[in-house]
């Protein structure tokens, strides 16, 4: 089966380098201008699945990917990896460091790289753009001798950059979880997912009413399970201030008996609960070094 796969674009994106792991045989891989597109997309139907970042260890959850998932879109997620990003600084040919006075990148990509911009680019200005890859096109394009990208190896080679520096964000170990997100569910779940491997599910739960002790009760239902919970994290509703629902991610599959006993107990407590997927992880290959 060849499916086509959405991804946050344009080439030389780490979610490009994500959704190649995600679907490794033959698919038609068309990229996105940004995060809202390519979900879009999958929504619509007009491609089978798409690739974005989720969560990053050091700036924690893509809010766009997340808020479009609790209220744009109906997708879900039938696969996770977990990427290790190593942030390069990209520029024309011939421009030095002294010569940079903005720094493109996607704003996660400029987060966390905050301390290398501080000491080496200090008076240097950012500029956010939908991805790491599209601040690299952009300087390729436009010739610039004073921007610089934030962004892979491989956008290097792509737009034809030099690389200032390697390896700049502000802490070694970082990484970033892309998911495979899509509306065929069981097709596409059974196509990528693999036995004996561990399963993840995530759901978002709504507050009934706002009552003491409110959470502490959803948390209860999994605690009585013995179920263990691997994030949890509050969003706005966007409905009113201070009203927020809560992204949970669990050990487990949505058909294992512990866990429908657990959300049953969790919608008697008078929450509402939104499916967002079950899911394994993949296991990130890196790249094999071209000698
Ligand atoms: O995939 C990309 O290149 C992006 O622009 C999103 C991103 C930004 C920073 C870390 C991982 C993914």
């Amino acid at each position: 089966m060849e499916y086509k796969i959405g991804y946050l674009g344009p080439k030389g994106t780490f979610t490009q380098q994500a959704a190649e792991q995600l679907m490794p045989d033959n698919h038609q891989m068309i990229p996105y201008p940004s995060i809202a597109d390519v979900l879009i997309a999958a929504d619509e139907g007009e491609v089978d699945a798409a690739v974005v970042p989720i969560e990053n260890s050091i700036e924690g959850s893509v809010n766009l990917t997340v808020d479009f998932l609790a209220h744009q879109v109906e997708l879900y997620i039938v696969k996770e990896v977990v990427v290790p990003v190593s942030h390069s600084l990209l520029v024309n040919k011939g421009v030095a460091l002294h010569d940079v006075e903005v720094v493109a990148s996607h704003p996660q990509a400029i987060a966390q790289c905050r301390q290398f911009l501080r000491e080496f680019v200090p008076s240097a200005i950012t500029e956010t753009v939908h991805s790491t890859a599209k601040a690299a096109e952009m300087i390729h394009e436009s010739k610039s001798t004073k921007m610089a990208a934030i962004g892979t190896v491989l956008a290097a080679e792509i737009y034809d950059l030099n690389i200032l520096a390697a390896n700049i964000q502000d802490r070694t170990n970082n990484n970033t979880r892309f998911v495979l997100v899509t509306k065929k569910r069981d097709e596409l779940v059974e196509y990528v997912s693999t036995p004996h491997e561990p399963w993840k599910t995530s759901i978002l739960v709504t507050l009934g009413k706002d009552y003491p002790g409110a959470l502490y009760e959803v948390l209860r239902s999994f605690a009585e399970e013995e179920i263990d919970l691997t994030k949890i994290e509050s969003r706005p509703t966007k409905k009113q201030l201070g009203s927020y629902h809560f992204f949970i991610d669990l050990q487990g599959h949505i058909d294992d008996p512990s866990v429908q006993r657990a959300l049953a107990h969790v919608k008697k407590t008078g929450s509402t609960l939104q499916y967002l997927g079950s899911y394994q992880l993949l296991t990130f290959v890196p790249a094999k070094k071209s000698s």
